[in-house]
């Protein structure tokens, strides 16, 4: 039987499609990707629908909409056009993320206490669409608890500046940044994901926080996935994060002997 508190794996094929825009053409399918992914384990899709639709296409998303065996979650910045697109489609989840046209990638979490008003209608409309929505946000406590009083039943804490951290000081820095908001967020009663820049070489430490639910990573999985394949790509990641959480379990087990 499957561990209900073992750390979830959504697998972002976003960057399957950034391939197939290079050349615009219909391969490789993001698609095709996101079935092999969740035959090898996967929990969960993530795609990120942006707004100059650089990667995914909405194409993708009505048909992921279509024949997803687990769950999508849809990532999307809070404009009008995406808020009744995602009505539309109501994925399982939608996880609202700051956008920048000319950002290389997501730079940072959502401003959830800045933009509170707007946010809040946002998570709203799509709860009563039916979708559950997640912040994606920095790991900030005003930011934590403005996502808590938007209702917003997930958060899910950017990761990026604890995967680019350049010094070991640093990077222990940012992992604590992490674990403290984790369990604010969990004292707050929200489930609190994770995700961004997280690779094979960095991501068991976030894997070993216990409050977490669930890793969204896909620029590194699918980078690896070009030279071993998608399916031993998402075992491999998988392997890493369950050993994480067997490390912390016989952790506590101990204690209690
Ligand atoms: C919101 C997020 O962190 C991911 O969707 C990530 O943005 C992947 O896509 P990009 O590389 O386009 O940022
Ligand atoms: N929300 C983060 C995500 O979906 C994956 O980000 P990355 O692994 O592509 O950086």
């Amino acid at each position: 039987m499957v561990d209900p508190n073992r750390l979830l794996l959504g697998v972002n094929i976003d960057h399957i499609a950034t391939l197939r825009q290079a050349r615009g053409t219909r391969y490789p399918d993001p698609v095709h990707g996101a079935l092999l992914a969740e035959e090898a384990g996967a929990d969960g899709i993530t795609v990120h629908l942006r707004e100059d639709r650089r990667h995914i296409q909405e194409r993708d998303v009505r048909v992921l909409a279509e024949v997803l065996n687990t769950r999508m979650n849809l990532e999307m910045a809070v404009t009008e056009e995406m808020l009744a697109f995602a009505e539309e489609i109501r994925p399982a989840h939608v996880c609202l993320v700051p956008e920048k046209r000319e950002e290389l990638t997501t730079e940072g979490g959502l401003d959830v206490s800045g933009h509170f008003d707007e946010v809040a209608a946002a998570c709203r409309r799509l709860s009563a669409a039916g979708s559950e929505v997640s912040l994606f946000i920095d790991p900030e406590p005003s930011q934590i608890e403005a996502a808590a009083r938007c209702q917003a039943p997930v958060i899910e804490l950017h990761t990026g500046a604890y995967a680019d951290a350049e010094t070991p000081d640093r990077q222990r820095a940012e992992l604590e940044r992490l674990k403290l908001a984790a369990r604010r967020a969990r004292e707050l009663g929200l489930i609190v994901n994770a995700g961004h820049g997280l690779h094979y070489h960095n991501v068991e430490a976030v894997a070993e926080i216990p409050e977490l639910h669930e890793l969204n990573i896909g620029h590194a999985l699918i980078a690896h996935a070009l030279f071993v394949g998608i399916k031993q790509a998402v075992v491999e990641m998988r392997d890493l994060m369950d050993r994480a959480q067997q490390r912390v379990q016989a952790q506590r087990d101990a204690v209690r002997r």
